[in-house]
């Protein structure tokens, strides 16, 4: 076996030691220091020493080199080097060895002190199989055939003391470690040595022949190669997302956030001319400081999420509950107020801001693959920092069943609620919202992102009146990080590759297909390749895995039909692929709708796919009511945009760009939405008199009337609304509160309403269940208690998961788990805190609010986003 010298260079002190040592031969130790050792007794801890990598390592080379001359010179200070375990280390002095020697004395001749060598504490002696181990590790990491001196070292060795010449060459692969285990020990090994007291090197430099000794050594059978399951895949597909979006993040072009405030202040410090070089100065410390407390918070905010997805501590203990505000399809959003311990800057004026904040379920969107409109919601509240027509995103982060947004709260409520309340309004009053509305929507193009969910409820308004756009959950700009099929990509690509299958439900048994099948149908499907399958090539045009995502990766087009049907363009109804037009087909339904009382395709019977049916047949079923009477030229306006879209108002900077795609917009968002495309309908005539770059400045005509910071009365519901995002997943009610709320009925009627309870309903289920209650032999209002009942405790019946993972009772439960702590990673986000603006300034206006009538309205609030 030789030693590999040449791997590693002496730093001086060693080289020094190694000087000295090979001048003197191995020092004496000085009576005075117990912990001095001899050369043979520092020997065994050689091993332990290499794998820490120590500096004494050469030093111990040195002294074992000097010790075996020695040895042969029979220097009577020197112990004899024979503990059975270091016998590895004695070796004939090689040509190598005596050339290092030259140079180390060369290099360090003069530096005579001795070396004091301490030793190392041994905790126990180490095991045979251990030791066994590491020779084999050494005769792998040092015996490659080579073609120095040293190899007729190891020929020799070889030849005199091993019969079998193919194992004197260490294999390197995991099948070869384990076969070297599974073999019997070589006769090298350590504890054939250790049996081998006349080992001694001959006079030619060789070793001696090593006697056979029979030594009883359990074999170690190989152990089988671990086995990936679909939690290994999970979790690498987990880590794999994660990278991507976190690097994506990272590298992302255009400036960052904290730069653009930077350079915000320097613009300001430089056009403010009467600000001496103090006061500049002394602004930029001021801003250094609220830019540090705002990393701080960050980070605390950070580190407060990944505790809480561990299970400890809470993330939401930095609000205060106030009120529920409202329930959307997968979440509740409450008042809250921030407790004042959780304000970095511990500025006063800060104290007790409220907030609205949505709580998310992550188990009811991750059931619904809603991953990618997750992500994509938060980012655009983020990208729009600082927007005057986008709700403010103040903060974001996540427990372990919650994702949170934290916003401004718009304490006027909903365009809906004034809808609602005012029934139509005049078209002065319609022209002011839909006005503020163009801006808003305008604004999220300009950002490029279609919002697709375009609708009165989600125009909130604000204390001073005027109106901004909220609910991203829908919105869509074609980047690969918010599309669903690349988080199904990384899972199911590991899943087919790996050959692990998952059977789902029922259905999917029936259909009888593995994941791999599925796997590869879809990219069939695609044309042979999934659209986020990245293949690493050594092609000099490969500009790596993100650059390549965005290349390649992203949309240019949606394709989903999503949005609230009565507001749908036709072809989003349709499922063709669209663009951001279909934004101003849901603005002109809105606009309808404020001056008819009603949505223009809404069907009274036959439910939504009815009205679908309408929008699709638009050139026949659109008509505009005679009353009340509306202007020719907002009818004109409103004609020109409920049209297909290559006809409706805002199409030409489309069409030309169409015309011209080989050359122009050649990003991702660039061919699906385009910025300032309202510029067609705010030149309409109907517009005329609004004054579009004061809008923000003027009065609206509704100021709702605010008692105070925590006012809610605009978001009163008749009901009390429940706060389910509070139950945990698949809670079941509690038995003793339904007997006790059943106590004044028969025990029949009890066991039947315990028995409509337990099982979750649908539409069809309860209208079922309402039936059987109608037929009970109580009065009317005992039958309304028992519906009211059942619905109170009962609890919906859960949608078919979109994904197959989700859909098997054998996995479901553990891979959600594992989602809900993995999958939005990265979700973490605070607003920088700014210093109080004292109120916008609100000009006066000449719009008033439009008169009422008495019209039934029929807006209600429970039509669903997700079609
Ligand atoms: N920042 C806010 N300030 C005040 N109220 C708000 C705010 N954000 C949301 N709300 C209220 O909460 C309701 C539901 O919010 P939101 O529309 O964002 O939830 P959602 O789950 O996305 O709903 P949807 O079913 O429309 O998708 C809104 O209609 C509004 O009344």
């Amino acid at each position: 076996m030789k030693r590999n010298h040449t791997k590693r260079q002496e730093t001086p002190n060693e080289q020094a030691a190694l000087g000295t040592l090979v001048m003197n031969g191995p020092p004496k130790p000085p009576p005075a220091v117990p912990e001095m050792v001899s050369l043979a007794e520092y020997v065994p801890a050689k091993t332990r020493l290499r794998r820490g990598g120590s500096k004494l390592l050469s030093v111990l080379r040195a002294l074992t080199n000097s010790a075996s001359q020695n040895s042969s010179t029979a220097d009577p200070l020197v112990p004899a080097p024979l503990s059975p375990d270091k016998s590895s280390v004695i070796r004939p002095p090689s040509p190598v060895n005596a050339v290092k020697k030259t140079i180390s004395f060369t290099y360090l001749k003069g530096q005579l002190e001795p070396t004091v060598i301490h030793r190392t504490p041994r905790k126990s002696r180490p095991s045979v199989l251990s030791q066994e181990k590491e020779v084999i590790q050494v005769v792998q990491k040092e015996s490659p055939p080579s073609s120095n001196g040293d190899s007729s070292t190891a020929k020799s060795s070889k030849s005199s003391a091993d019969p079998r010449p193919s194992q004197s060459t260490g294999k390197t692969s995991l099948e070869s470690k384990l076969s070297v285990k599974s073999k019997p020990l070589s006769p090298q090994s350590s504890e054939n040595r250790r049996h081998s007291p006349k080992e001694s090197t001959s006079p030619e430099g060789s070793l001696a022949p090593i006697a056979e000794v029979d030594t009883p050594i359990t074999v170690r059978t190989p152990e089988p190669e671990p086995q990936p399951t679909f939690i290994s895949a999970e979790k690498a597909a987990a880590t794999k997302i994660f990278f991507e979006c976190h690097y994506h993040s990272l590298f992302g072009t255009g400036p960052t956030p904290r730069s653009l405030r930077r350079r915000q202040l320097e613009g300001e410090l430089h056009r403010d001319i009467n600000c001496t070089t103090e006061e500049k100065d002394e602004k930029r410390t001021v801003w250094f400081k609220k830019e540090t407390d705002h990393l701080r918070e960050t980070r605390v905010m950070k580190i407060r999420g990944s505790n809480a997805l561990k299970g400890k501590g809470s993330t939401t203990s930095m609000y205060e509950v106030v009120k529920i505000l409202g329930k959307g399809s997968f979440g509740v959003v409450r008042l809250v107020r921030e407790r004042p311990e959780n304000d970095a800057s511990q500025d006063p004026h800060k104290r007790k801001e409220i907030y609205a904040m949505k709580a998310i379920r992550k188990s009811d969107m991750l059931r619904n693959s809603q991953e990618g409109h997750l992500r994509a919601e938060r980012d655009i509240l983020v990208s729009a920092e600082g927007s005057r027509w986008v709700v403010p995103l103040i903060a974001s982060f996540q427990d372990l069943n919650h994702l949170y947004l934290v916003m401004e709260y718009m304490p006027g409520g909903d365009f809906l609620g004034l809808l609602i309340r005012d029934n139509i309004l005049s078209e002065e009053t319609t022209k002011w919202y839909v006005a503020e509305m163009i801006l808003c929507i305008e604004e999220a193009h300009s950002l490029r992102w279609i919002h697709r969910d375009v609708k009165p409820d989600n125009f909130l308004i604000s204390s001073s009146g005027h109106l901004k756009i909220s609910d991203f959950g829908l919105a869509f700009d074609g980047h690969w990080s918010h599309d669903q099929a690349y988080y199904n990509h990384h899972r199911y690509s590991l899943l087919a590759k790996l050959n692990i299958n998952v059977e789902g439900d029922s259905i999917d048994k029936k259909d009888g297909k593995t994941i791999a099948t599925v796997f590869r149908e879809g990219c069939e499907a695609q044309g042979g390749r999934d659209r986020h399958d990245f293949v690493p090539s050594d092609e000099p045009n490969n500009d790596g895995i993100l650059n390549w995502r965005n290349r390649c990766g992203n949309r240019t087009l949606a394709r989903s039909v999503v949005g609230t049907s009565q507001y749908m363009a036709p072809e989003v109804v349709k499922g063709h692929a669209y663009d951001a037009r279909c934004d101003w087909w849901s603005l002109a339904v809105i606009l309808y709708e404020c001056l008819y009382g009603h949505t223009p395709f809404l069907a009274e019977e036959g439910g939504r796919q009815q009205t679908k049916n309408n929008i699709v047949r638009h050139h026949e079923t659109f008509h505009f009511p005679e009353k009340p009477s509306v202007s020719r030229c907002c009818r004109n306006l409103i004609r020109s945009i409920i049209q297909d879209k290559e006809h409706r108002l805002c199409s030409r900077r489309y069409l030309k760009d169409q015309l011209q795609a080989s050359c122009f917009h050649k990003d991702y968002a660039g061919r699906c939405v385009y910025p300032n495309d309202a510029e067609d309908i705010k030149a309409h005539k109907w517009f005329q008199d609004v004054p579009w770059d004061r809008l923000h400045l003027m009065r609206p005509p509704f100021v709702p009337n605010i008692k105070g910071k925590d006012d809610t009365h605009y978001f009163d519901e008749e009901e009390p609304i429940s706060d389910f995002s509070e139950s945990v997943d698949d809670a079941k009610p509690d038995v003793t509160d339904i007997t006790q709320a059943l106590r004044s009925f028969s025990k029949e009627i009890q066991i039947l309403a315990i028995g409509f309870i337990e099982k979750p309903y649908d539409s069809v289920r309860m209208r079922k269940v309402e039936r059987e209650i109608d037929s009970f032999n109580v009065r009317e209002e005992q039958k309304d208690y028992l519906k009211q009942l059942v619905k109170h405790y009962g609890r919906k019946e859960k949608k078919r998961p979109r994904d197959r993972m989700l859909r098997d009772r054998e996995v479901a439960s553990r891979v959600l788990e594992l989602r809900k702590k993995s999958a939005f990673l990265g979700y973490t986000y605070r607003r920088i805190r700014r210093s109080r603006d004292g109120g916008s300034s609100v000009g006066r206006s000449g719009f008033s609010v439009g008169s009422t009538s008495g019209k039934k309205n029929v807006w209600h609030r429970s039509r669903l986003s997700i079609v």
